[in-house]
């Protein structure tokens, strides 16, 4: 006799139950749709930066449109993250003016990793050779074809490269400081994480105002207000671990580089502020070395601090948080090195046009 095998339903979930990409991503508040349509370029996508922050960039709903550049690779990137099913363009272009000029034009955020990486035993000023000349040359044609776009500078070394930026902007006479960022946000990530190792607690609830600039002496971690507890011997050791913080990832790598995938999520994070601010969403707050007021009067044009972001970019500067006696000797030993390395990105490109 003929018996029928009864299929049990599919258990399906309710679709308001499904979660998004966006409620599990480690960006903080994600938008679901984009406001506007936002077109993102990466110079230098092929890179060990690169390649991840392309990735974040193609899952982040805000980002209609994700051009890749690079000296080598960036249309077979381009190509693999084009497969991802989120709703985003991408697309990938060859090495050369005409490459440079479809990525950038109509670009609302440029960020460039372009550049060549630390090896142990090196400090990031001795990357400046090879690197200034490959961000002045990036800055040229960012001037020519989205002079209005925010640029987002992670290449080393920051103190030096961002006001290489801004003499390249400055002499084409399309500079707008609000719309220039070195990205430092890697140094508050760092500086949440190590401390929540030292209090046993979760790196979300720490964000700590890192301020100068970005390399060894010129990062300095502001913790006194916010931690008066931390003092002594491990308040010693975690400005240093803050601070020097890329090396131990240099180090870890054994010549193969410096961060990247730290690095990568740091960026995504500045580029996800900066496009929920350019949406309209208020009291969004970055670290970021800025042309800056607050050390002017030393002779320090830009510095690092936390960076209120709005449409325009640059929203509001603010004031650093109250500093203690040590504080204000690691800030005083900073800006004399941040005075230097400004001075020779400037030079440079004086020099070299
Ligand atoms: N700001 C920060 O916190 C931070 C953190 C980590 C690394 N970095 C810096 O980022 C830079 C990149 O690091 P990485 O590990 O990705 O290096 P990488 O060598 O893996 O990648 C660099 C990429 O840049 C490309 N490139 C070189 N010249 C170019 C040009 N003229 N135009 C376009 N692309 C070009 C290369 O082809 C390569 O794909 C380094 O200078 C590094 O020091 C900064
Ligand atoms: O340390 C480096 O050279 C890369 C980067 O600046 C970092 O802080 O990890």
């Amino acid at each position: 006799m003929f018996t029928a095998i009864r299929i049990p339903a599919a258990r399906t979930l309710p679709f308001a139950g499904r979660r998004a990409f966006s409620d599990y991503s480690p960006f903080g508040r994600l938008a679901t749709s984009p406001a506007k349509p936002a077109k993102v370029a990466v110079l230098g996508a092929t890179g060990g930066i690169g390649q991840p922050l392309s990735l974040l960039m193609k899952l982040n709903p805000l980002v209609t449109d994700l051009a890749l550049y690079d000296i080598r690779g960036a249309r077979g990137v381009a190509v693999d993250l084009s497969h991802i099913n989120t709703n985003s363009t991408v697309k990938g272009y060859a090495a050369g003016e005409e490459g440079l000029k479809a990525t950038l034009q109509g670009a609302d955020i440029v960020l460039i990793p372009a550049g060549v990486p630390r090896k142990p035993g090196m400090t990031r000023d001795d990357l400046f050779n090879t690197n200034a000349s490959i961000v002045r040359d990036l800055a040229k044609a960012a001037a020519q074809y989205s002079p209005e776009a925010n640029m987002l500078i992670i290449s080393n070394p920051v103190n030096s490269t961002v006001p290489i930026v801004s003499e390249v902007f400055k002499a084409r006479n399309v500079y707008n400081p609000k719309r220039l960022f070195g990205v430092t946000t890697l140094d508050v990530v760092r500086a949440s994480r190590f401390i929540s190792e030292v209090k046993g607690t979760d790196p979300a609830h720490h964000n700590i105002t890192v301020a100068g600039g970005h390399s060894g002496l010129t990062i300095v971690p502001l913790l006194s207000e916010k931690y008066p507890e931390i003092v002594g011997e491990t308040r010693d050791a975690l400005v240093k671990r803050i601070q020097f913080g890329g090396d131990e990832v240099v180090n870890a790598k054994e010549s193969m580089g410096s961060a990247t995938l730290s690095m990568a999520y740091a960026g995504a994070r500045m580029a996800n502020s900066l496009l929920r601010a350019r949406a309209g969403e208020s009291g969004i707050s970055e670290p970021a070395f800025v042309e800056s007021p607050l050390y002017k009067a030393a002779g320090v044009d830009f510095f690092a601090s936390e960076v209120e972001l709005g449409p325009e970019g640059v929203k509001e500067i603010h004031a650093l948080p109250k500093t203690n006696e040590y504080e204000n000797e690691l800030l005083a030993t900073a800006l004399q090195d941040l005075k230097a390395n400004i001075k020779k990105g400037i030079d440079f490109t004086k020099s070299n046009p």
